[in-house]
């Protein structure tokens, strides 16, 4: 067993932070607990920027704690095991999602749903078992539980392959639960930004036939051309939006502005199903639901997933090649990331080159 883990020390860690709602990030020195029996320590290479993470450090869901080190598509390499981790080894290639705890006794962690665990613990942002705050993948180094923690087949890249520990299971997830991935079936796609254009790969592995459907004809050919979609919607148009309706078993809504859902259900056939994965932050969305009796149709949510569904995503990708399309940054452009993210100008997921632009002070 390596020195950290025999002495208890805690494992030195640097990264950025945000440290008011400013959600400006800087340089920020702090530790992680010492790498425990059931614990692996990992030397971060890459972590995703997702739209959380600027919800967080701008404290639009009126939760976060500042200092407040986001990421939560952390990958890298194994440096160190505990003595009673079993899947492990130091030189693994490795990732942490959304989550780092929970509480191992309660029926959805029985089922593999630590995501639905009443007293799930975040990646950052919330309180560890010990009563340390969590820090997420915008630093070198990371400690989290081996369930915690998902084994990259060798095939993925760890830049392109980062994204899909939130991105891409939170549009798997619902895929699978809600029974949207038989082949024949026809999904739309709200929202072509992180979650969206990995959403569009996942359903076409499975088979789907999948439409775009976004507010404006900008993405058009790159959603057809460079992501495979079958056919392109525009919101906007009343006539595209007349044209496909009742043609949709499914939609994966990624929009977190607030915007009326009866345009979409619209588009469902009978017993369609519309899911959002993102949380309106200005106001509550009305649900028309006179618009859902007449077909039986379905609103729903969900949230991430569990580890054994995240490791069988991440094996899905490697076996199918999927990878987030993903500009790659230094860390000390992540302020201008951030903007430029809010602004949706970005095709369609940033990933900070942790491991080679992340030096300690
Ligand atoms: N349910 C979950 O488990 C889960 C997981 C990850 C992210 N999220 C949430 O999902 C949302 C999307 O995350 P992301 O990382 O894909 O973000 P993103 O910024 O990459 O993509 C958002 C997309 O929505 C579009 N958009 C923004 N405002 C719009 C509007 N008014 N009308 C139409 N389109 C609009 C943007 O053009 C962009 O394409 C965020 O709110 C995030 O917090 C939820
Ligand atoms: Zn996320
Ligand atoms: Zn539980």
């Amino acid at each position: 067993m390596a020195k950290s883990a025999e002495q208890g020390h805690p494992n030195q860690a640097f990264g950025w932070a945000a440290t008011d709602t400013s959600g400006v990030l800087s340089p920020f020195k702090f530790s992680r607990r010492a790498t425990g029996e059931k614990d692996v320590r990992f030397k971060v290479l890459y972590c995703g920027i997702c739209h959380s993470d600027l919800h967080m450090i701008k404290n639009e869901w009126g939760k976060s704690r500042y200092p407040i080190v986001p990421g939560h598509e952390v990958v890298g390499i194994v440096t160190e095991v505990g003595s009673k981790v079993e899947k492990l080894k130091v030189g693994d290639k490795v990732g942490v999602g959304c989550f780092v705890g929970a509480c191992h006794s309660c029926d959805d962690c029985a089922n593999d749903l630590e995501n639905y665990c009443p007293k799930k613990i975040y990646t950052y942002g919330d309180t560890y078992y010990d009563g340390t705050a969590t820090q997420g993948g915008y630093s070198d180094v990371m400690v989290a539980e081996e369930r915690y923690v998902i084994h990259f087949p060798d095939n993925l890249p760890l830049d392109g392959g980062a994204p899909l520990l939130c991105a891409g299971i939170t549009v798997y997830s619902p895929l699978k639960y809600f029974e949207l991935t038989k082949p024949g079936m026809h999904i739309g796609v709200v929202g072509l930004g992180g979650l969206g254009h990995v959403a569009v790969k996942f359903a076409k592995a499975f088979g789907v036939k999948v439409t775009v459907i976004s507010t404006s004809p900008g993405k058009k050919e790159e959603a057809l051309e460079r992501l495979g979609a079958d056919s392109f919607v525009v919101s906007r148009d009343p006539d595209q939006m007349r044209a496909a309706m009742g043609t949709m078993d499914g939609i994966i809504d990624t929009v977190f502005a607030a915007h009326p859902l009866l345009p979409l259900i619209g588009l469902l056939k009978s017993h369609g199903k519309l899911i959002l994965v993102a949380a309106p932050i200005d106001r509550p969305i009305e649900l028309p639901v006179y618009a859902l009796m007449s077909g039986r149709k379905l609103v729903a949510s969900s949230l991430s997933g569990g580890l054994k569904e995240t490791q069988e995503m991440i094996d899905f990708a490697g076996k199918h090649n999927i990878t987030a399309d993903v500009e790659v940054v230094p860390i000390d452009y992540v302020n201008t990331a951030m903007e430029r993210l809010e602004k949706a100008d970005v095709r369609y997921r940033f990933v900070i080159d942790i491991g080679n632009t992340l030096k300690a002070a």
